[in-house]
């Protein structure tokens, strides 16, 4: 049995907390799902009390795209609604084909809207449907749990709201007719090329006929995986708080099951905005983590990111995310700088590191990436180094030594990370020092 949409869509406006304080904007295609939605949501303004505006992409693939695009401005203002109608460019030649194109420029430009929530029309079906397609690709447990109803928003961003969530397709249709809604058909929901398509079309109506509410049950069983998938994301927390924050402390990391550390890197791609590096890449980046000492640094590519282990810390960073930007001041000893996903702490410590004096006269103060030539002497009685001696004495590997802060005392390199002071600019026993320090990725 269906559940009423307007009582759905209630409760989940409840769920999410909306209220006299909130923004919702209706993602209007002018298809029924989303024109049902835009007559429910108008229906239940008075009771929230939320400001309520709609929004239109035309992806400008259709030949009716704007006879669509019209359709929604005409019911937004018969309703005085505000009504925003965005033309994005799709790419054509996008790997992953023409409706996922059209989905990307959709919600990159639905992202841009002012509002605390962006409302969608996806429904019961649309769910069972998105379980199917991911299942067939071999998703894991948080891409078979698919949409969630409530989806907070992230760093201040608008959260995600879908109402209908929970509503068949056929109690959508009811509406609009029982309503008289007016509404577009989109020919290419009917095109068996697109996968989702047939799935919708072939598969679901298929096994519908042997297992009657299938697409019910589908539904549920992708709430249970998120419920499931919440708890992994809350033992992800927790894992990363015992080893340390987000550089990872590798003894106790490695003191973790395989599942257990692959389930907190995947949770750290994703709470950087990254996609879940791939279970092989995982599990070889694993292995060697444990293969190597706690000590030997590593570098694995894991797609988008890197698995970095170095000096008992594991992390991930983006591709290219390590390389600094120099900067330059004048003054202040005591100072935090950005470098590169990290940065450079310097604090006042009597007898260690640099001497005091020479950063707080100093003209000019530089945080550099290593200049060419580059050499040091560590201690009075030792030569002076090259770089790359340097770097191999102290054990920094390769990929780690173009992103080594060096700064520079009125262009005389003073300090390397990872390495050391100069002799020249040692802070006595008994001085004024300041010992700066490199964390190669910020919290
Ligand atoms: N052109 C559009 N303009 C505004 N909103 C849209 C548009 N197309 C779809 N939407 C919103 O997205 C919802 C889902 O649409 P549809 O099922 O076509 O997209 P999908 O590609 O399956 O889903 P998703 O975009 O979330 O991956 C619609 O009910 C509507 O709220």
């Amino acid at each position: 049995m269906s559940t009423s949409p307007l009582h759905a869509a209630a409760a989940v406006l409840e769920a999410a907390g909306v209220g006299a304080h909130s923004r919702l904007c209706c993602a209007l295609s002018g298809g029924v799902d989303s024109v049902v939605l835009l007559d429910l949501l108008a229906g239940l303004q008075a009771r929230f009390g939320f400001a309520l505006s709609a929004a239109h992409v035309n992806h400008g693939l259709n030949p009716a795209a704007s006879a669509w695009q019209a359709h929604c401005a005409a019911l937004c203002s018969h309703r005085g609604i505000p009504f925003a109608a965005f033309s994005v460019d799709v790419a054509r030649d996008d790997p992953e084909g023409l409706e996922s194109a059209a989905r990307k420029a959709r919600h990159a430009v639905l992202e841009s809207v002012a509002c605390d929530w962006l409302v969608f029309g996806h429904h019961r079906d649309d769910q069972a449907e998105t379980v199917l397609f991911r299942l067939f690709r071999g998703t894991g447990l948080r891409g078979a749990s698919a949409m969630a109803a409530v989806e907070p928003g992230a760093e201040g961003r608008a959260g995600r709201l879908r109402p209908l969530l929970g509503v068949g397709r056929a109690a959508i249709r009811d509406w609009a007719r029982v309503h008289a809604l007016t509404w577009v058909e989109d020919d290419s929901n009917t095109d068996r090329r697109f996968a989702r398509n047939d799935i919708r079309h072939r598969i679901l109506p298929a096994i519908e006929t042997a297992y009657p509410s299938a697409s019910a049950s589908i539904a549920r069983a992708a709430a249970h995986f998120r419920e499931a998938s919440d708890l992994l994301d809350e033992l992800a927390a927790s894992d990363e708080r015992a080893c340390g924050g987000r550089m990872l402390v590798s003894e106790v990391l490695l003191a973790l099951s395989d599942a257990r550390v692959a389930n907190l890197l995947r949770w750290q791609a994703r709470c950087c905005g990254m996609a879940a590096p791939s279970r092989a890449r995982l599990l070889e980046a694993l292995r060697q983590l444990r293969a190597a000492p706690a000590v030997r640094p590593l570098h694995f590519p894991l797609g988008d990111l890197v698995c970095c282990a170095y000096r008992g810390e594991v992390w991930l960073e983006p591709v290219g995310g390590g390389l600094p930007t120099p900067c330059h001041w004048v003054g202040a000893a005591e100072v935090e700088k950005p470098w590169g996903v990290g940065k450079v702490v310097f604090s006042p410590a009597p007898g260690r590191g640099i001497v005091r004096a020479a950063m707080d006269q100093a003209a000019k103060l530089s945080l550099v990436t290593r200049p060419v030539g580059l050499r040091m002497r560590l201690a009075p009685e030792r030569p002076s180094r090259t770089f790359k001696n340097l770097c191999q004495e102290a054990g920094i590997p390769a990929w780690m030594r173009e992103r080594l802060p060096v700064l520079e005392i009125d262009g005389r390199v003073a300090w390397i990370g990872g390495i050391g002071v100069d002799v020249a600019f040692a802070c006595p026993p008994g001085g004024e020092g300041v010992v700066p320090e490199w964390v190669p990725v910020s919290s």
